[in-house]
């Protein structure tokens, strides 16, 4: 049987983050992947250019769509983009009994806003409590949880302070960080520090959706965090390295590269 992912993100006209990343990505790791669209953004190398979020209503009539006929193995979740969507989704997740991979984009790589700062309040006290495994940035979790992070050393108090809010894991993302590409993944009891090394490639947009949505694939498969998040990470490091240009600004990571043969 092929496992069904869901995720539950914004739309990226230009291919490289959000839904199309996460489709992509789980077409790459073997599982079917499903889509509710929150947002659309008019997006591309060089940055967001619009972005119309989508009624509630049509939110989670998408959701059930989906839920209630097909079922998921695993839900991911990216741009929420509001604090009514976010209160949503966080009650949808929290009643679906499948693992839930949220990773709480705040900012796109330009720096342009994909959450309401009014919605954060939401993130900390809704979402972050219906998640298996959560995935901030560094950004994120000086959004979320006012720590600050300028060293490895630093990532494990980030850590303890996500851990908080609820969500049975968290993988603190230090991409942001100079240096190998260094990530923690800890429920509180265990500790795993993911370390790859880092690509000298600009082209880099959609790293953030690719990791999520390849740890949802894993659960969805039936892998432990730990190793959801390990063959996760080896999937996104490989993306990197075969980042390519397109357009004139920050081109995506290839979520093809294990099948290319003929380039
Ligand atoms: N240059 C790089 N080389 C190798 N791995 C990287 C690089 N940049 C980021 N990563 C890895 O990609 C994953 C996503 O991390 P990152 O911190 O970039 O997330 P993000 O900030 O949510 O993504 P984005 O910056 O695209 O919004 C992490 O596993 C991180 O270590
Ligand atoms: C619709 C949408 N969702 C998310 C991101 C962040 O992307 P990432 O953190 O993967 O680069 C984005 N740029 N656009």
């Amino acid at each position: 049987m092929i496992p069904n992912v869901l995720t539950v993100a914004g739309s990226d006209s230009g291919g490289g983050a959000g839904i199309q990343a996460d489709l992509k990505t789980m077409l790459a790791l073997g599982v079917h992947g499903m889509s509710v669209v929150t947002a659309v953004t008019a997006q591309n190398s060089l940055g967001v250019q619009g972005a119309w979020e989508l009624p509630v209503e049509a939110v989670r009539a998408q959701y059930r769509s989906v839920v209630d006929d097909i079922g998921v193995q695993a839900v991911k979740t990216g741009m929420l983009a509001s604090a009514e969507l976010v209160e949503a989704v966080a009650e949808l997740i929290a009643g679906t009994n499948a693992p839930a991979v949220v990773d709480p984009v705040g900012v796109s790589k330009h720096g342009d806003a994909l959450l309401a700062a009014s919605a954060l309040d939401a993130v900390r006290t809704k979402l972050l409590p219906a998640a298996t495994v959560a995935t901030p940035n560094l950004d994120e979790v000086a959004q979320i949880a006012g720590v600050r992070v300028e060293s490895e050393r630093e990532m494990r108090a980030a850590a303890a302070a996500v851990l908080e809010y609820g969500p049975r894991w968290v993988l603190i993302k230090g991409g942001h960080l100079p240096g190998d590409a260094v990530d923690l993944l800890t429920d509180g009891s265990e500790e795993h520090w993911l370390r790859a090394p880092r690509h000298d490639n600009r082209h880099t947009h959609g790293t953030g959706c690719t990791l999520a949505s390849a740890i949802a694939s894993g659960l969805a498969k039936g892998r432990s965090v730990p190793e959801a998040v390990v063959e996760a990470k080896e999937y996104v490091t490989g993306a990197v390295a075969a980042g390519f240009a397109l357009g004139g600004g920050i081109g995506p990571v290839d979520h093809g590269w294990r099948f290319r043969t003929d380039v």
